[in-house]
């Protein structure tokens, strides 16, 4: 069986095995409580035993959602944010070619655009002028029912379509995803007659990816989510034991080493430009779970080699609180030689004859060597390729050593109390209904 890999040899001259080995009885106990239960926000662990519950009957219901859809539209928009948005992007981006955007959208392969992703006035107003001349479907995404941002987009887009079509074949063209009971939108899907599918209660929005919230707009590109759920299912079974050769485990306590030892920030990097999204989604998974308490890894993300002239200074010769995870894509899918040049006026014809790839290889090669020798541990995760199985398994390595990296750590993984924030201030500046205390505090302190 193919699989991800993950080598952790390259952070060894900062900390040790024994470094290591000192956390595994920490992160033993934090895998037991992400199997177990008995650990803080254990109401969201139902994404630990996701991939192998998930039953034949759900997937072909959502493959035939998706293909009402591929049937009747050019475009879907998905609309969504957070975890409501990230995993398909990240998914679509990967699986797609690079050009997608600009090939003309036709009925049976429709194109998937995303929208409440942002409060863009002219994101919005430039998404509505395209889909003008559209036959373009919606989904709406959003867990609680009530975020403000996917709130706004699906009001507009479902006067759009309704507008175009007619109330009665707009709601043929609508499926939202949301919480079984609860929430705007699902009173609204009710009322309307959409087609739902439903977000567990006890599976946060991060860990989202592997039910109808990723796999419905994945689908409706018309990748395999068999395929993705099955490569989620081995890492499932790869990851049960407090042991080395669980590579959820040995991430999780490398990095808590690595914490401990004052790397305070993880860059995700990558060498294959279909990978920015995947950096985005990790992002918020590490970002939303571990940074709480005045604690946790600054989760950031880089492309390479694109970033090598740009960040690369930093990273390079900076300040020395960073460690690098490298996302590595063993092969690619195409073939594409760098041509010979008999008046080599470029100098490239020392890599004549050679594959793009070798080149990116040892761009990534040289990189690694030259971050490690200034002082940037590197982890290194191998994906054998882009492909659905390969996705489903980093997606689930990933959730699974979040879990366990963030009971390490000592937070609860499963939250997010910081993100009301900002909401609270928003709202209050809007002057929303049950906001009038706040709003009259926050007008006070802008005097
Ligand atoms: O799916 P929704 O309820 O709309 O939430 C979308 C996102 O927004 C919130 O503010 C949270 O911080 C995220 O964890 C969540 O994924």
């Amino acid at each position: 069986m193919k699989t991800i890999n993950v080598d952790i040899k390259d952070v060894l001259s900062t900390v040790s095995r024994d470094d290591i080995n000192r956390l595994e009885g920490e992160g033993a106990e934090a895998l037991d409580k992400v199997l177990n239960g008995t650990g803080a926000g254990s109401d969201f662990l139902g994404w630990v035993n996701l991939p192998t519950e998930t039953t034949e009957a759900l997937l072909d219901d959502i493959i035939a959602c998706a293909d009402q859809l591929r049937a009747t539209c050019d475009t879907v928009v998905a609309i969504g944010i957070g975890g409501s948005y990230l995993g398909a992007k990240a998914v679509i981006e990967a699986l797609s070619d690079s050009f997608a955007a600009y090939r003309p959208g036709v009925q049976g392969e429709p194109k998937v655009l995303f929208a409440g992703q942002n409060i863009g006035e002219d994101y919005l107003y430039e998404l509505q002028d395209y889909l003008k001349d559209k036959r373009f479907g919606i989904i709406v995404i959003s867990k609680s029912g009530t975020t403000t941002e996917p709130a706004i987009a699906f009001r507009l887009l479902k006067e759009q379509l309704e507008s175009q079509l007619g109330i009665e074949e707009a709601r043929k063209r609508i499926v939202a995803i949301t919480d079984a009971q609860r929430g705007a939108l699902r009173s609204l899907a009710t009322e309307e007659g959409y087609k739902t599918f439903v977000i567990a209660d006890n599976v946060g929005g991060r860990f989202s990816v592997l039910t109808p919230v990723g796999l419905l707009p994945i689908a409706v590109v018309g990748y395999d989510i068999r395929a993705l759920i099955d490569g989620a299912a081995e890492m499932e079974k790869a990851t049960s034991e407090a042991n080395d050769q669980n590579p959820s485990f040995l991430y999780a306590c490398t990095r808590n080493a690595l914490y401990n030892a004052g790397k305070k920030t993880e860059i995700l990097v990558n060498y294959n430009p279909k990978l920015h999204y995947f950096g985005e989604w990790w992002k918020q998974l590490y970002g939303e779970s571990e940074g709480k308490d005045h604690k946790g890894i600054f989760p950031a993300a880089v492309d390479n080699s694109t970033d090598l002239h740009s960040m690369g200074q930093w990273i390079q010769d900076g300040e020395r609180t960073i460690f690098e995870t490298v996302v590595s894509v063993e092969e690619q899918k195409y073939d594409k030689l760098i041509p010979s040049d008999e008046a080599n006026l470029d100098g490239l014809n020392y890599i004549a004859g050679k594959h793009i790839d070798e080149v990116n290889k040892m761009a990534e090669l040289g990189t690694r060597i030259a971050h490690v020798d200034g002082g940037v541990p590197n982890i290194l995760i191998t994906l054998p390729a882009l492909r659905e199985k390969y996705l489903g398994q980093l997606i689930y390595f990933f959730e699974k050593a979040c879990g366990i990296s963030g009971y390490i750590l000592g937070v609860n993984p499963f939250n997010q109390p910081g993100v009301e924030d900002y909401k609270r201030n928003m709202f209050a500046l809007l002057a929303k209904p049950g906001y009038e205390k706040e709003t009259e505090a926050i007008q006070a302190r802008l005097k």
